[in-house]
Order: structure tokens, then sequence, then C-alpha cells
């Protein structure tokens, strides 16, 4: 099949890790037969470098006539050590999520058998750790109006929801519930915010709707805290913006990495795949980024194709590195791969699932040099 798929790479790593996601989907179109046309657009710092506008209207131009986007990460150390800049990085992310209406972003965390013994967390609390977290995207507390008084003395930042906005999240994280464990937890701060109010009668109301899903309700401060005490208790978890942003970086210490962490942002029309990490600047060009998260976003993105098998065998893969130990630093400290190795790794298990004496050599042969 033919699909046209809109790369973001961004800033810092978000080059690095999507041209690792490329080199899986290239892999995926030989083996199985198909025909992916990228077109590359720009976003974030380099952006604002080359245009002056963190989100072109070309690059909205090119994601909204795509099948799907992925994207690598914005930001930059000169926007974020700089409060008063008037234009940000991430500003182009947010406009780009709320220009297509992607209200909804889904973060898969799992603890992987083969990292739980790396793990800070103790084996008996992670392993069979597995939720998925529904984020709210595009509303509260990052859109809402911001204001600087004139002597710069008092900063606001406004939050609102409304009950359209939270229901249509509710029902797919509901569906998502019913195809899962049949759990569903409401994350936020009723016993305070008017918002978190709401989100607790809208759902509560919707709830009825789906009698088979258990619902139960966190405070997002002791939600916080379960997250580490006992994450098996999590099935999905349905939050807003702010909330879902902390507790997933929060909950990647479970799946072993944030650089692990893939995520699908979806709403009515297009749908765009990325992973939960930032620019991660202090590793631009050192190829010590991990790319399984990216990897990770590109199998979701074939999911969302309708291309099952096909996302499974990045899947399969993904799983392969962890137990062969081909990863990167931050799960491998010691005798490392780099983050372009463990893209080729992946590629050619792809190509090759059986040919393991290949894999071995093909890897090795490369191992000592990072790059
Ligand atoms: N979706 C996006 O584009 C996001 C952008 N940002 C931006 O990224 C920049 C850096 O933000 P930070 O708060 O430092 O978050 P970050 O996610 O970039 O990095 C935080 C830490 O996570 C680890 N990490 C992140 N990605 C990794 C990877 N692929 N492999 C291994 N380890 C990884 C590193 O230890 C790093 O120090 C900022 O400008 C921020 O605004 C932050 C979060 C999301
Ligand atoms: C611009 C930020 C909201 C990005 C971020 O931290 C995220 O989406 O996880
Ligand atoms: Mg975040």
């Amino acid at each position: 099949m033919d699909f046209n798929i809109a790369i973001i790479p961004g800033d810092g790593i978000g080059p690095e890790v999507t041209a690792q996601a490329k080199k899986a989907l290239e892999a995926v179109a030989d083996e199985y037969g198909h025909h992916f046309t990228y077109t590359e657009a720009m976003m974030g710092a380099c952006a604002i470098d080359a245009t002056g506008n963190p989100l072109p209207e070309e690059t909205l131009d090119i994601c909204e006539a795509s099948d799907a986007i992925l994207f690598g990460a914005i930001g930059d150390p000169k926007y974020d050590n700089d409060p008063t800049a008037k234009v940000r990085p991430e500003q182009g992310l947010l406009r780009l999520r709320k220009s297509l209406g992607l209200f909804c972003n889904v973060r898969p965390v799992k603890a992987y058998e083969q990292l739980i013994d790396n793990s800070p967390l103790k084996r008996e609390i992670i392993s069979g750790a597995d939720m998925s977290i529904y984020r709210e995207l595009t509303g509260g507390i990052y859109f809402g109006e911001k204001h600087l008084s004139d002597d710069g003395q008092v900063a606001s930042d406004g939050c609102s929801y409304s009950v359209k906005e939270i229901t249509r999240m509710a029902h797919l994280a509901f569906k998502e519930a019913q195809n899962r464990r049949k759990k569903l937890t409401l994350v936020d701060k009723a016993n305070v915010l008017e918002t978190s109010r709401l989100w607790r009668k809208t759902v509560t109301e919707i709830a009825k709707g789906y009698p088979d899903v258990a619902v139960d309700f966190l405070f997002v401060d002791n939600a916080a805290m379960q997250m580490i005490l006992n994450p098996k208790q999590f099935d999905v978890i349905l939050t807003e913006n702010l909330f879902g942003d902390i507790i997933s970086d929060e909950a990647s210490v479970i799946g072993g990495s944030i650089g692990l962490l893939a995520s699908a942002s979806v709403g009515t029309e297009n749908a765009l795949f990325e992973p939960i990490h930032g620019s991660y600047p202090q590793a631009t060009g050192k190829g010590i980024a991990n790319p399984l998260a990216s990897i990770l976003s590109a199998a979701m993105l074939l999911r969302h194709l309708g291309l099952q098998d096909e996302a499974a065998s990045i899947e399969t893969a993904v799983e392969k590195s962890l137990e062969l130990g081909f990863t990167t630093e931050d799960l491998k400290p010691e005798n490392p791969l780099s983050t372009s190795k463990v893209g080729d790794f992946i590629a050619d298990y792809i190509l090759n699932p059986e040919d393991t004496n290949r894999n071995f050599k093909n890897i090795h042969a490369g191992q000592s040099t990072i790059i």
C-alpha cells in the first residue's frame, strides 16, 4: 500500500531518533511490499532560525495532507534560558496539536521483563506493570490565557475545560479500558480545582454507559506516589493536559527509560506519533540518545494505518534488542550501542528475524564506535 508520511525531525536529538524510526519504516516497507513517501517539515527552534515562525504555514499544510505524522522533538536551551523570549519552539508544537485537533494523547507504559533487574525499582513492584495514559492534549492550562503584569511582578496562566472537551476524551479512554483490563482511573485535583470537579462530574456521568469498566479517582499528588509504590494498580489513566505530561515522565521510570516511551496524538482527522521525551539537548550529535521511543512511535503509526503485522514486527525487533542488550547507554551504561547502531539492528531484525548470526555479526562489527 502507498502512504504519505510527514516527518518533523525538530531540534536536538529529534533528527537523530526520527532517522532511526525512518529506517524501521523502510525495512517494513521492503519486507511487506509497501511504499511510503516522506515529506520533511520544520518546526521548533530550527524553524524559528529559518523563518522566524516555530510552525511555518508550509509545515501545517504538509501535515494536513499526510496520512500520518512522525515527529521527533523540539526545544533549545537558548529559549529555555531566556524567559523573556516572545517566540518559543514549544509554541510550534502546541499550535500544531491545536490546529490539527489532536486532543487525545495516548502514552502506553509497560515494564519490560528484559530491563527489570536493572531498574531502580524493585522487581516485585514493577514486574507486570502495564498501563495506558490518556492525556488530554489541546486544553487546560497549556492553552489558557497568559498574563504578565506591566511591572513584571505578577504572572498568571488560566486553566479551563469544557464538558465537550472532557466528554470526547473520556469516551476514548473508556473504550480503551474495555479492550484492556476494564479499569479506568481519573487523575485530577478535584479537592482544589473547579476544572477537576467538572472532570469528575462528567466522567462519573459517562461511566454509566460503560458498566463493565471499574472507575476510580485519584488526586494527582497521590497518583504520583502510587505510580512508584504500586504501578500495577493502573490500567487506563485518564487525565488533563498538565497532569498527564508530568505523570507520564514519572511512569517512564517503570518502562526503564524515557527513551522507550512512545505516544500517539489523535483527533478527528490527523494523527501524530512522537516519543514522550524532549530534545535532550545535552546529547545532540553524540549518538547516545535512545531511538526506541521514536521507533515504537513508528509502530503506533503503522497500527493507526491499519498495518497490524507490520507494527508488531517493529515491536518484536525492539523486544529483541532489549533481550540482547543492543541498546543505548541509558539502558546499558557499559558497552552501549550508538543511536544509529540500534536503528540498524532494528531495521536488520525486521528484514531478517530468523538470522541471529547475521544480526550479531553486523552489530558487533561496529559496537565500539559511537555514531
Ligand atoms: N515533545 C517535545 O518536543 C518536548 C520538548 N521538550 C523540550 O526539550 C528540551 C529539553 O527538555 P528536558 O526537560 O531536558 O526534557 P528531555 O525529555 O529532553 O530530557 C530529560 C532527560 O531525559 C533523558 N532522555 C530524554 N530523551 C532521551 C532519549 N531519547 N534517550 C535517552 N535519554 C533520554 C535524559 O536523561 C534527559 O536529561 C526543552 O527545550 C523542552 O521544552 C520537553 C519535553 C517534550
Ligand atoms: C511543549 C510541551 C508541552 C511538550 C511536552 O512536554 C510533552 O508534550 O510531553
Ligand atoms: Mg512532557
